[in-house]
């Protein structure tokens, strides 16, 4: 079954949705203020609380210091580091060295081949496969046709169009975020859409 993660939760309500949901993982936009989905430690770590048992809390981070995101994952707001900006394979090697038996995420624009061989030969533990930053935009899927390992597509993805990127791609795992958002704040009809809409399909 196609697992599935919501991204970009920043209200209680948001939590109370995937609570109703059940998705895989659930995202958390951490200390990036550029987004109207960003939250802080603090906040990521009192929403975290609320979460039903099962849903993985996953940290998105862009080119923040290594050390912020291990205290994150250390102390149980997040099991799982998803990085967003320039972090290279040094970065992981010391992120995996400070926070042993955490999973780290590595997600990539596709806007080339060049852009997926980065992918293919990423160290991290699974790559996203991506548009931008919760952009609501899909990249050319044609370009994913060369991913030579298990993958998230992520990248303007909502329940309408889930099943035929599952059909096309067999991802791993499909992550999406504005489209389960109505007006920029998540919408809980679209969130179980979306959750049935991932499991409805067998890869
Ligand atoms: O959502 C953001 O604002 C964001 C900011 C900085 C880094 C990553 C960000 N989002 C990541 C995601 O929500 C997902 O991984 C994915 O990009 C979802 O994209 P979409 O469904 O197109 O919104």
């Amino acid at each position: 079954m196609t697992k599935i993660k919501i991204c970009g939760l920043y209200r209680p309500c948001d939590i109370q949705f995937v609570n109703d949901a059940r998705p895989d993982w659930c995202g958390f936009i951490i200390d990036f203020p550029k987004s109207h989905r960003n939250v802080s430690p603090h906040e990521a770590r009192s929403l975290r609380t609320c979460l039903a048992p099962g849903i993985i809390p996953v940290g998105v981070f862009v080119d923040q210091p290594v050390e912020q995101v291990c205290a994150l994952l250390n102390d149980g707001t997040i099991s799982i580091a998803q990085l967003h900006g320039h972090e290279d394979a040094a970065y992981i090697a010391a992120l995996r060295a400070s926070s042993p038996g955490h999973a780290v995420w590595k997600a990539f624009k596709i806007r080339s081949l060049d852009d997926l061989d980065a992918a293919n030969a990423s160290s991290a533990d699974l790559v996203l496969l991506d548009n931008g930053y919760g952009t609501g935009r899909t990249f050319d899927w044609s370009l994913a046709g060369g991913v030579n390992r298990p993958f998230l597509l992520a990248g303007g993805l909502a329940p309408d169009n889930i099943p035929e990127a599952v059909a096309a791609l067999h991802p791993y795992g499909v992550d999406i975020s504005s489209g389960v958002e109505t007006g920029g704040q998540k919408d809980r009809g679209k969130i179980l859409a979306a959750v049935s809409a991932a499991r409805r399909n067998e890869t």
